[in-house]
């Protein structure tokens, strides 16, 4: 504690300049101290209150060195004021940091004025600018410096800085090796004098956005640079303030890659790499555009590989994809460059052509499509022979849509297949109407059998020596209420083909099985029952177990069953048909070859399988008392059949003359409508009852 005294006495000695005094007391920002020659204070002003928190009255007397100087600056402090006292050696202004009251810290730059008062003492000045703020605001850039540098480290970006002509002023690599070009090639350079031309344009257009729009601008440019193909994304912001130009520059080849991958997978068959279903409906779309602008012709070729599926199921999806891909190759082979081959699915493709000047154009190129496919393909040294049918629909005349397009070469292809397959066909309204038809019979035949709209016609069958009935065929018929009576022939294939034939099938069975019950009963005779089974019906395997348990539930023995299979069923080849047809025969139901003259009439067939009965197809017992070449047919048939120990059944006798002669030929049994057409239930008991 200073005495009153002792202030008093400096007060005396050096507190003179008081106008000066007065200048400083006015002027709290500045921190100004006086000091006398033993650096005590002798000046405070309120300033100096506020940095160091001491009050003119406490710091009045002090010395420099107790009161704001840290303890390892104290001697220099002194020595320096000594030595400007004594030598006049002036201590220099510099960015201190000295200590407040409170013992903290505080940042000063401080300058020093040296004077000597009217007794001839030296009065020190501190003239004190708190720096705290100005050292914050340092620390803080000096923090985002490093921020940023730490940023352009971790990130691969290139970060050029340029005016807004383009001219590179500064630039930013983490990795050196991305610049493809050395920095002394750019820096101070026009963009225009190192990258491409169509490069700069992209980059000047996007640079004046920025300006303009006053947001970031993105866009992405490709290099070709000695590694391949790179591209880049481009970001590009406006310094206003700085009149600069800061480009973000990305490289996104892989992301590039990625998307061109994910859009290959997304637009392109994986299998043979052609467009998918989904790219060529787009193409297709492009091509009537195009084609209605220009008055053209364009066509649609619907193809499907015929028997794929024989490959599939025999040789295994192996030998089907190899398949595929070379069948692929040969599609591509035979079209112009601007057509297109895509792959709609399976064994499905589609071939579009445009700029057609007429139908023979399309015409042409489907009977080199049928030509090239005439090599046996080989694969995996097979030697394999697939064909194609090929169905034509063609703008503008068969639709202006694609779907429509699409909709009518299918047709057109089933009509191709319909054909014998290995052809083309060009779609014709007619076919429309077929297709039509198709549809809404297989969309009311899946609720026919519970609308109670089928029902089981007999035919029945006699034997030409006693002249009396052994049994009869079950045929199915449909009464629609508004398509009126539908042929078998006609819904038959749709329910096979829908796979509506297994519930259908599952009733005929069940159905004629119960009515011969009654049948057998009524006439007190074994009589035998006919039923015709469709390929995919030997395929269920619920089938047998069906007949088994309908023949024991209705008390009919096997033998009494005939099932009727015809040589398409066997031309399938699939084991399974095999099997079943061996179970059949074990049980002792009979089997009986349909339609026999109609088909292939492989007589392998005869002795490979289990058959009990031939049935001779009417068409040629229809010719057999008119035409020679006929019943010479007819005649070997039945000696052949009797040799391989079968019976025969002529089906369609017509006329008495037919009967007469088939009985001359040694036939077994006969049906048609020289006896009968095939009747309702009630009936047949009545026919035959009378014939008893
Ligand atoms: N899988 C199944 N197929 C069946 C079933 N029901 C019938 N069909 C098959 O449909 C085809 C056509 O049958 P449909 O119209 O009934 O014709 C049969 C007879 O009506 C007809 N026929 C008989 N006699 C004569 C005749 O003297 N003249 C003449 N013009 N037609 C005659 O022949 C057909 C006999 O058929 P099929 O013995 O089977 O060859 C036919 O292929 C049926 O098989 C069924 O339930 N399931």
């Amino acid at each position: 504690m200073k005495s009153k005294k002792v202030v008093s006495a400096l007060n005396h000695q050096y507190v003179v300049n008081d106008p000066l005094h007065q200048l400083f007391d006015a002027v709290n920002v500045i921190s100004v101290q006086g000091y006398d020659e033993e650096r005590r204070v002798i000046y405070w002003n309120e300033g100096s209150e506020i940095l160091y928190g001491y009050s003119k009255e406490e710091a009045t007397g002090q010395k420099l060195e107790d009161l704001i100087i840290p303890e390892l600056m104290s001697e220099i402090v002194v020595d320096a004021h000594t030595n400007w006292i004594k030598n006049d050696v002036e201590i220099p202004a510099a960015e201190l940091t000295l200590r407040d009251k409170n013992g903290k810290d505080v940042s000063v730059f401080s300058s020093h004025v040296m004077f000597t008062n009217q007794y001839n003492n030296k009065q020190m000045y501190c003239i004190d600018i708190d720096l705290t703020d100005v050292r914050q605001a340092q620390e803080q850039a000096i923090f985002k410096e490093h921020m940023l540098e730490t940023i352009f480290e971790a990130i691969p970006d290139l970060f050029f800085l340029m005016e807004s002509d383009g001219t590179i002023i500064d630039y930013h690599a983490c990795d050196k090796g991305d610049l493809y070009i050395s920095p002394e090639k750019f820096i101070g350079k026009n963009i225009a004098d190192f990258l491409p031309q169509e490069v700069v344009q992209k980059f000047k257009s996007h640079i004046a956005k920025a300006v303009k729009q006053e947001k970031i601008i993105s866009f992405e440019y490709e290099l070709n640079l000695p590694k391949g193909l790179v591209y880049f994304e481009a970001r590009i912001s406006h310094l206003k303030k700085y009149k600069q130009i800061m480009i973000i520059v990305r490289d996104i080849t892989e992301q590039h890659k990625s998307a061109e991958l994910i859009r290959h997978q997304a637009y392109f068959d994986s299998l043979t790499a052609l467009p998918n279903r989904f790219l060529a409906l787009d193409r297709l779309t492009q091509i009537l555009i195009e084609a209605e602008r220009h008055h053209e012709k364009a066509a649609v070729l619907f193809l499907d590989l015929d028997d794929f599926k024989k490959v599939n199921d025999s040789l295994g999806h192996e030998v089907g994809d190899k398949l595929l891909i070379e069948s692929a190759h040969r599609l591509k082979q035979v079209l112009r460059k601007e057509d297109t081959v895509g792959r709609l699915g399976g064994d499905e493709f589609i071939i579009l052509l445009r700029r057609l000047t007429d139908h023979h154009d399309a015409l042409a190129i489907a009977e080199n499509l049928l030509k090239i496919f005439r090599t046996p393909f080989k694969i995996d040294n097979r030697e394999l022979i697939l064909t194609l049918s090929i169905g034509v629909a063609v703008y503008p005349e068969n639709g202006n849509a694609a779907s429509d397009l699409l909709r009518n070469a299918d047709t057109a292809m089933y009509q191709a297949k319909a054909l014998g397959r290995n052809t083309y066909s060009f779609f014709t309204k007619e076919m429309n109407i077929v297709i039509q038809r198709r549809l809404a019979i297989e969309a009311q035949l899946r609720g026919a059998l519970d609308r109670h709209e089928l029902e089981l016609y007999y035919q029945p069958q006699f034997e030409i020596r006693k002249n009396s009935i052994i049994g009869a065929e079950a045929l199915l018929r449909w009464n629609h209420p508004t398509l009126g009576n539908i042929p078998p022939d006609e819904f038959i294939p749709i329910a096979e083909h829908s796979g509506l034939i297994v519930p259908i099938g599952q009733y005929v069975i069940e159905q004629a099985l119960r009515f011969l019950s009654k049948w057998q009963l009524s006439d007190q005779k074994s009589y035998t029952m006919a039923v015709n089974l469709s390929p995919r019906q030997l395929r269920d395997t619920e089938l047998l177990n069906l007949i088994k348990n309908t023949l024991a539930d209705v008390n009919i023995s096997f033998g009494s069953l005939e099932l009727e299979i015809t040589e398409g069923v066997l031309m399938n080849g699939q084991s399974y048909i095999n099997e079943a047809l061996i179970e059949i025969n074990a049980l002792g139901i009979k089997l009986s070859m349909d339609d026999f003259g109609t088909g292939y009439s492989s007589l392998s067939y005869l002795r490979q399988y289990p058959f009990d009965i031939l049935k001779i197809d009417r068409s040629f017992i229809n010719g057999i008392t008119l035409n020679k070449s006929d019943c010479d047919l007819v005649k070997a048939t039945i000696a052949m059949s009797h040799s391989l120990g079968l019976t025969v059944v002529a089906e369609g006798v017509e006329t008495k003359e037919q009967l007469t002669l088939l009985s001359d030929l040694g036939c077994d049994f006969v049906q048609g409508y020289y006896f009968s057409k095939p009747i309702p239930a009630k009936q047949l008991l009545d026919f035959s009852a009378a014939l008893l």
